[in-house]
């Protein structure tokens, strides 16, 4: 986050982005698509110096966004600024505000993970000892040395994610834009990713945008998150501030053993609040109304009939239901808590 003193400024504005893409025609067989309004008229800052996550299920619009906002896929109406410079006339302007990491490496899979670091610091202006300066430094900070010289195409899924955040990462652009950066990597590795990461913003100021689907990273690692759903920002604020909105619930989930005893009234009128899926119900409660249930499901029959349960404070999956998003797992939507 920007110092107290330090002005605050706008690393990404953006103004009613709308990108729509075309029908797709019945053809031999294929059934027809059609037309998705993909971003639907988008608002965003983005302050200097912040990381700011993008969250939402997939095919809510979040690529298709950041893909606008690094000026790879022109808006069919809208405004996009970086730092001041204006990508929807002057897209070519991207490759020197920012470092770009998509979800498909294919452009670096020939490459060694040290040639892919140095490539794309040469390509990023860095004459060839700097390049290499920085392509050891950035290897070292992930632990990636000992795999420098193995091509990515021969890495395992999480090690070849984790070259990408290094070639990410070299050259020094004020902007980092990482489309699920951590896909596929061990705790471990996602530590590094986002302690490298963190380093850049303390000590460089560099401001990151985040695309994520995994709730429980998002909490630990932004100062603020919008939630996008069809297209559209639901809330946009800081993971606490998101959070109050589904004020002071609390989440009780119970798992029973076989099949929930809802022959005891407290437990059926539990049932009428409860969301249920398999032996699991999910309810959000108020505190004292939790304490209560917790207090009913421990002693007696229902504890009999009881295989664990689990009391937690409000998690931005809480919040994203709440705010009407699409709840995980359904409408084809991936869970939200992804690891
Ligand atoms: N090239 C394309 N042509 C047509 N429709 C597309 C195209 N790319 C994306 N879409 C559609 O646009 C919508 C938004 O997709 P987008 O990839 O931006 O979502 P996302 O939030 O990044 O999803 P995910 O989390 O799965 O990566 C989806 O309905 C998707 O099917």
């Amino acid at each position: 986050m920007a110092s107290a003193t330090a002005p605050i400024r706008t690393a990404v504005r953006v103004e009613d982005l709308v990108k729509t893409y075309a029908p797709v025609r019945a053809r031999r067989g294929a059934p027809a698509a059609p037309a998705v309004r993909a971003t639907d008229g988008v608002c965003l800052r983005v302050r200097q110096g912040e990381i700011f996550g993008l969250l939402g299920p997939n095919g809510a619009g979040k690529s298709t966004l950041v893909r606008q906002l690094t000026g790879l896929l022109r808006p069919d109406s809208g405004a996009v600024e970086v730092l001041g410079h204006d990508l929807v006339r002057h897209p070519e302007r991207a490759a020197r505000l920012l470092a770009y990491l998509g979800q498909e490496s294919t452009a670096l899979d020939e490459l060694s993970v040290s040639l892919a670091a140095e490539t794309t610091a040469r390509l990023r202006g860095m004459d060839t000892a700097a390049a290499r300066a920085a392509r050891d430094e950035v290897l070292a900070e992930l632990e990636l040395t000992q795999l420098a010289a193995r091509p990515l195409k021969r890495l395992s899924g999480g090690q070849r994610r984790l070259a990408c955040v290094a070639a990410a990462l070299v050259g020094d652009r004020p902007l980092l834009v990482l489309d699920e950066p951590t896909t596929g990597m061990d705790p471990h590795a996602r530590r590094a990713v986002w302690a490298a990461v963190d380093r850049r913003r303390a000590e460089r100021g560099v401001t990151v945008l985040l695309v994520t689907h995994n709730v429980i990273e998002a909490e630990t690692v932004l100062d603020r998150v919008a939630v996008l759903d069809r297209g559209r920002v639901i809330a946009c604020d800081t993971p606490g501030g998101l959070k109050a909105t589904v004020g002071d619930e609390v989440r009780l989930e119970l798992v029973w053993r076989e099949r929930a005893p809802v022959e005891i009234p407290e437990v059926a009128a539990l049932a009428a609040g409860a969301a249920v899926t398999g032996r699991r119900w999910t309810l959000r409660l108020p505190p004292a109304a939790a304490r209560e249930a917790v207090a009913l499901v421990t002693t007696g029959e229902a504890f009999a009939a009881l295989d664990d349960f689990r009391l937690a404070t409000p998690s931005l999956e809480d919040v994203y239901v709440a705010l009407g998003g699409r709840a995980a797992g359904q409408d084809g939507a991936e869970g939200l808590v992804k690891a």
